[in-house]
């Protein structure tokens, strides 16, 4: 029987947490250390662990079938390849910035200016859609330093909580890309391969779904029922179980992580008490 092969960051900002979505689906692999490549003990899947920028031409010819990419880099140089999943994790964004003290204030303040990046297309693409010219340095890493070395007058590199921009006395100007871990496939995977990517997608959707939901229980009056549920949608609609007190009921339900304080604030004010709020490991709607 063949085996889907998944790429998988070697080391860095990706590995952790990739390594974490396999293991939540009950995926378990053998690591040797340094091993670059492993199977799965319950799952005919092999891991091979790869460098972030290397995995979209993996995938393009098809070496590995599926990958856990920083959607950045498949916007860098993996456009024609799908994505079947955002898998939440790695939220970042690709911006400009320049120093403290520039005059620049937009993207065409930097008309003639030199930009320093390890994204060269992301940026030349975003500068061809605003008409300005800049002369592109690129260069593989601490990028932020390039302005405060002279050797570029703005940067465009990864911004998450902004600290490499501040520590490095830059400003953001402009946002081009959002981004965030994905799940990308292979053009070339057989017909084979993608059974056994339904049924990793489906273990994964129903972990991310309970990632992002909470089980809520609480009391209720009686009187207070009707209003209490219409607050709380559940995966079909609540539970509702008689408490041993007379004229209160227990409400079971699911809440969205997005609108969940929302939520408890108007259970609170309907007459909801003793909210418990757990956290729910896998949902299968
Ligand atoms: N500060 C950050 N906060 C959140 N996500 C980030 C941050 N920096 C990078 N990322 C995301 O994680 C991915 C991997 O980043 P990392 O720095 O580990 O590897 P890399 O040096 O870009 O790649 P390679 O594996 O090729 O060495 C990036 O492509 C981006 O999607
Ligand atoms: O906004 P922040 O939270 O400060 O994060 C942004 C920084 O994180 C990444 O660098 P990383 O630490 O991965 O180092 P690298 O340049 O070696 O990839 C990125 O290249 C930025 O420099
Ligand atoms: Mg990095």
């Amino acid at each position: 029987m063949s085996k889907l092969k998944i790429a998988i960051q070697k080391s860095g900002r990706l590995n952790e947490e990739s390594m974490r979505i396999l293991k939540n689906i009950g995926i378990s692999i053998d690591n040797g250390k340094d091993q670059l490549k492993a199977s799965a003990r319950n799952f005919p899947l092999e891991v091979f662990y790869l460098r972030n920028g290397d995995i979209p031409q993996y995938l393009r010819d098809g070496v590995v079938d599926i990958a856990i990419i920083g959607e950045n880099v498949l916007i860098e140089k993996g456009q024609d390849l799908p994505i079947v999943e955002r898998l939440g994790f790695s939220k970042c964004k690709v911006s400009i910035a320049v120093p403290k003290s520039s005059k620049s204030k937009s993207l065409q303040d930097l008309e003639g200016k030199r930009i320093a990046t390890s994204y060269p297309n992301t940026v030349n693409h975003f500068l061809k859609l605003n008409k300005v010219s800049a002369d592109l340095h690129v260069i593989n890493g601490s990028v932020e330093i390039a302005p405060n070395i002279g050797l570029a007058d703005a940067i465009c590199d990864i911004v998450s909580s902004g600290s490499t921009l501040f520590k490095n006395g830059l400003k953001e100007i402009e946002t081009l890309l959002k981004s965030e871990a994905v799940l990308a496939v292979s053009p070339k995977i057989s017909n084979e391969s993608k059974t056994l990517l339904d049924t990793l997608q489906f273990r994964i959707q129903a972990v991310l779904k309970g990632q992002n939901s909470k089980y809520v229980l609480l009391n209720a009056p009686n009187a207070k029922l009707n209003t209490i549920i219409s607050l709380l949608p559940g995966m079909k609609s609540p539970t509702v179980l008689p408490l041993a007190k007379e004229g209160w009921s227990s409400v079971h339900s699911v809440i969205n992580g997005n609108e969940f304080w929302a939520v408890i604030d108007a259970l609170k004010a309907a007459g909801a008490q003793g909210i418990l709020v757990c956290p729910i490991e896998k949902m299968v709607v």
